[in-house]
């Protein structure tokens, strides 16, 4: 038994799945395509007291797409519709792989989330997540700074430096390598399946991460910072009031967090990865789609019947 008889809601259908009409999901896509939030709820409000008035209880996925974009033409949101189905289109048809760096606290996280949940990318995963993965499979011994923290990785190196070498970054390089690993396996495997995916954390450093794959047409990278140690600061407190993780840890070494940020900054610059300042969610969300639009803008056959 389908949805239709269980609501008076319209029914969107794909191929291989059927869900009730939603406002938010079609307002998120068309923000991604550069409406504001407000305008775009009305619009898809609009959708669907249209369809409502039509008498549509179902609707194919394509069928809808198109009937979104010959509205947003006829309310004189023609790059809207454009830039709309330009992005359902590169979706449908390659897989994309966004990786978004920073140091610990710039906002990769929350970053991520909302511009997979602007582009309908189901899956984000952070790099310290896959770091808890590689801790499972490399032993303490073998790695120590594998099972510190990035900013902590330092106290773990045990073999003399260079003189002039500075030892947080040495620490944080060391610490980021293997996971590197696991991260570009879940590239591998995303590509083999041809899903898109977001990767997100302070492990992804320019530079860092095989041209093999910063080369690829549907791989871009982008490295969030905040310029302002006091707004940097202020983000550990605002993250320990919803999360278990306390600022006072971050605050103690916070000098370090601000020379690994400054570090994977340069690396961008010395590797011609786009730097985002983070200061304002909408506009480095904004920023960031305005980023990843123009790359993948050259995936596109430009096919206009494919809805
Ligand atoms: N642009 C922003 N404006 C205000 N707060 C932000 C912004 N970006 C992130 N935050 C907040 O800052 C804290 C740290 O962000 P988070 O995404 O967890 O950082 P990261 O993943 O880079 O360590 C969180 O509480 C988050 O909600
Ligand atoms: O190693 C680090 O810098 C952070 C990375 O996580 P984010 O702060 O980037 O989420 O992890 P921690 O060991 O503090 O739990």
């Amino acid at each position: 038994m389908g949805f239709e008889y269980l609501t008076n809601q319209i029914i969107v259908k794909d191929k291989n799945y059927e869900m009730p009409f939603s406002k938010g999901i079609l307002a998120r896509s068309l923000t991604a395509a550069g409406l504001k939030p407000s305008i775009a709820y009305s619009i898809a409000r609009e959708i669907e007291e249209m369809l409502k008035e039509e008498g549509v209880k179902v609707i194919n996925k394509d069928e809808l797409r198109r009937r979104v974009y010959y509205y947003l033409i006829d309310k004189n949101y023609c790059h809207i519709a454009e830039k709309y189905l330009l992005w359902r289109r590169i979706l449908k048809k390659h897989p994309i792989i966004i990786l978004i760096g920073g140091a610990s606290g710039v906002g990769t996280s929350t970053i991520a989330f909302e511009i997979a949940s602007r582009l309908g990318i189901p899956s984000v995963i952070g790099t310290d997540s896959i770091r808890e993965v590689m801790r499972r499979s490399i032993s303490k011994d073998l790695v120590p700074m594998l099972y510190e923290s990035s900013y902590t990785a330092w106290k773990a190196i045990r073999t003399p430096l260079p003189e002039n070498c500075n030892i947080y970054i040495t620490g944080f390089e060391r610490h980021i390598e293997p996971v590197l690993i696991g991260v570009e396996g879940i590239i591998d495997r995303s590509l083999t399946e041809g899903l898109s995916v977001i990767i997100e954390g302070t492990h992804l450093v320019p530079g860092f991460i095989s041209e093999k794959y910063t080369t690829m047409p549907n791989i871009i990278f982008i490295v969030l910072t905040l310029s302002s140690e006091e707004f940097h600061k202020k983000r550990f407190s605002a993250r320990a009031r919803v999360s278990n993780r306390p600022m006072e840890r971050y605050l103690k070494h916070f000098k370090i967090i601000r020379m690994i940020n400054n570090y994977i900054v340069d690396q961008a610059k010395k590797n011609n990865i786009p730097v985002v300042e983070n200061v304002s969610i909408s506009q480095t969300v904004e920023k960031c789609l305005e980023i990843i639009t123009e790359k993948f803008i050259n995936l596109d056959d430009g096919n206009d019947d494919d809805f």
